[in-house]
C-alpha cells in the first residue's frame, strides 16, 4: 500500500505544479466497466489453495508454491486458508512498486522505478475503462481526430480493451521498448481478468520502466519508436492488430509521426530484420545532485530539489535510458535458457488451461460413461465407446492368482481407480453449468479454478488407471496360478512369490 500512496501523491503533486504536467486524466485504482457490469465471482468458481500459514515462516503464506499463484489467479478474501496473511492478493490490495513520473525527451512522459524492483515483481496494474472492441476502434479514431497523439488503449481479451486515456493508473505512462525490462501479464482476480505490469529482470531504482507494446496495443497514430534498442522494430505496436488497421499518419514536424515505408506484419514470424535507427534520446543527468537525497524526496514535490528544477520535472536518477547497455543487460546462456523455458512452460500451461476451458475439450474429455452421457454413451467423435476398450475381468484374474497379496493389490488399485473416476464424474457435473454458460456467452470462460481441479482429477484418474494396469500385468507375470501352486498358507505364498519373482 505504501507504493500506492506514493503514486497517488506523485500524481497529485505533478498536476499541482505550475510547471509542465501531463495532460489531465483521472487517476483510478480499479477498472471501470462501461459496456457491461463487473462480473460477480460465483462461489463455485472460487479457487481455494492448499497453503498453510506458519507463523514461524511468514513466507509460507501463498508464495510461489501456491496453486493459485501457479495458475495466475488471486486468492479470494474470506476463502484463502492463510486469511489475512495471504500474499496472493496483490491486484486487490494495489501492492504496487514505488514509481514516479518523469518527462522524457521525445517520448512524452514516462515512469521511473522509485525503488529497486526484483525480477518477477508485480509493478503496477494497467487500469482504465474496460470497453468493447468496437468502442475501442471508435474511440481510437475519435482521439486521432481530436489530435491526441499518445495512445493508451491496450487489449484485454478478444472482445474487450482497456482505455486509460481519460481514466487510468500510473501504468498509462509506461512507454514502449523493443528491449523492455517489464512485461504485461493477465491475472484472474475475483472472476475478472486484469492486466499487470511485471518486472522481467531486477530493475534498479530510478530506471525507466518499459514493456513491449506489440500485440497488446490498439495504437492511435503510427509512431516511430524511439526506444533506441538495437533490436528496435522501428514502429510502436507495429505487430498489433490496431496498427494494421490504422490508415492515418501524423503530418507535422514531430519526427515520431513522419513515417515513410511503414512495414506491416502479419505475425511475429514476419518481423523484418531489425535496424537501429540511432534515435536514442540522450539523457543528461542533473549534475551535482546527491542521488540518495533525490530518492528520499521523490514524492515530495514541494522540496527544494523539485522547486529548483521546475518548471520541467525531470528526475531520472541512475536512469538507464532506453539505449541498452549491452554489457549491463548481457544475459548468460543460463539466463536465456531459463527465460525460454519459463516462457515455454507458461505457454504450455496456458495452452492446457485453454484446452480445458474450450467447449471442445470439455465435451471430449469423457470417453467413459458419466452421469451426463449415460443414455448415449458416445464420445465426441460419435463412435460408441462400447468395444473401444477391452474389459478386464478382475474377478477372474483374482480367482486365478494363488497369492493373496497379489489379489489384494489388484483389488485396491481397482478401488482407487473407481474413486478417481467417480471424482472426475462429479466434477463434470459441477463444470457443466460453466460450460453451458460459456457456450451462451463467449466472453465468459470456464474459470481457472475449475480448469485446475479438472486437470488434477484427470491426472489422478490416469495415474489410478496406470497403477491398476501395472498391478495386473506385474502380478500375472510374477504370481503363480491357483492350479500351479499348492494350496498353502500365506507364509508359503511369500516363499513362492520370491522364487517366482526372479
Ligand atoms: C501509453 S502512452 C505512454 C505515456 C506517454 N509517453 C505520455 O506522455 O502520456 C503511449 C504513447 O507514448 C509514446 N511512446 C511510448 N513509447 C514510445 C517510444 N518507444 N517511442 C516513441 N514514442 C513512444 C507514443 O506517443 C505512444 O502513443
Amino acid at each position: 500500500m505504501e507504493g500506492l500512496e506514493e503514486q497517488k501523491d506523485t500524481s497529485v503533486n505533478n498536476e499541482g505544479q505550475q510547471g509542465e504536467a501531463p495532460p489531465p486524466y483521472k487517476l483510478i485504482e480499479r477498472n471501470e466497466f462501461l459496456h457491461r457490469k463487473h462480473k460477480k465471482q460465483k462461489e463455485e468458481d472460487i479457487a481455494i489453495c492448499e497453503c498453510q500459514y506458519d507463523s514461524n515462516n511468514p513466507d509460507s503464506a501463498c508464495g510461489d508454491r501456491c496453486l493459485n499463484v501457479f495458475t495466475s489467479t488471486e486468492c479470494t478474501p474470506g476463502y484463502c486458508p492463510c486469511g489475512s496473511h495471504c500474499k496472493n492478493q496483490r491486484f486487490q490490495k494495489c501492492e504496487y512498486a514505488a514509481s514516479r513520473l518523469f518527462k522524457t525527451e521525445g517520448r512524452g512522459w514516462g515512469l521511473l522505478s522509485g525503488e529497486n524492483i526484483k525480477a518477477g515483481q508485480f509493478v503496477i496494474e494497467y487500469c482504465g475503462e474496460v470497453i468493447s472492441w468496437k468502442e475501442a476502434k471508435q474511440r481510437s479514431q475519435a482521439y486521432e481526430s481530436a489530435g491526441l497523439k499518445d495512445a493508451y488503449i491496450i487489449y484485454l481479451n478478444a472482445d474487450e480493451s482497456i482505455d486509460a486515456t481519460h481514466k487510468g493508473s500510473l501504468a498509462r505512462f509506461i512507454n514502449h521498448s523493443c528491449q523492455p525490462n517489464c512485461e504485461t501479464r493477465k491475472w484472474n482476480v475475483l472472476g475478472e481478468v486484469r492486466v499487470g505490469i511485471f518486472a522481467m529482470q531486477d530493475i534498479p531504482a530510478g530506471t525507466e520502466l518499459a514493456y513491449d507494446y506489440n500485440f497488446e496495443w490498439y495504437g492511435g497514430a503510427i509512431v516511430r519508436c524511439l526506444c533506441g534498442a538495437s533490436c528496435c522494430s522501428e514502429f510502436l505496436g507495429a505487430k498489433s492488430r490496431g496498427f494494421q488497421e490504422a490508415t492515418y499518419l501524423w503530418d507535422d514536424n514531430d519526427d515520431r509521426y513522419s513515417v515513410e515505408n511503414v512495414p506491416l506484419y502479419d505475425s511475429d514470424d514476419d518481423e523484418p530484420t531489425s535496424k537501429s535507427h540511432n534515435a536514442i534520446i540522450p539523457y543528461i543527468p542533473i549534475a551535482e545532485r546527491d542521488n540518495e537525497e533525490l530518492l528520499r524526496n521523490t514524492d515530495d514535490f514541494d522540496s527544494p530539489i523539485f522547486s529548483q528544477s521546475m518548471p520541467i520535472v525531470v528526475e531520472p536518477i541512475n536512469f538507464a535510458p532506453m539505449e541498452i547497455d549491452e554489457a549491463k543487460y548481457d544475459t548468460t546462456e543460463e539466463d536465456t535458457i531459463y527465460l525460454e523455458s519459463t516462457q515455454q512452460n507458461s505457454a504450455k500451461k496456458s495452452a492446457m488451461i485453454s484446452r480445458i476451458r474450450s467447449n471442445h475439450a470439455c465435451r471430449n474429455y469423457h470417453t467413459e460413461s458419466s452421469p451426463l452421457s449415460k443414455s448415449s454413451s458416445r464420445n465426441a467423435g460419435g463412435k460408441s465407446k462400447i468395444g473401444m476398450r477391452k474389459q478386464i475381468d478382475v474377478k477372474l484374474i483374482c480367482e486365478r492368482l494363488a497369492i493373496s497379496e497379489a489379489r489384494e493389490e489388484i483389488l485396491a488399485c481397482e478401488e482407487t481407480k473407481k474413486q478417481a473416476t467417480a471424482r472426475l464424474d462429479s466434477l463434470y457435473d459441477k463444470i457443466r453449468p460453466a460450460i453451458e454458460e460459456h457456450e451462451r456467452d463467449n466472453q465468459d470462460s470456464v474459470s481457472t479454478s475449475v480448469a485446475e481441479k479438472w486437470i488434477e482429477a484427470s491426472c489422478c484418474k490416469l495415474k489410478a488407471e496406470f497403477d491398476f494396469h501395472y498391478a495386473i500385468c506385474k502380478n500375472i507375470v510374477i504370481t503363480p496360478r491357483v492350479c500351479d501352486a499348492p494350496q498353502v498358507d500365506n507364509t508359503v505364498d511369500e516363499v513362492i512369490l520370491l522364487e517366482n519373482g526372479h
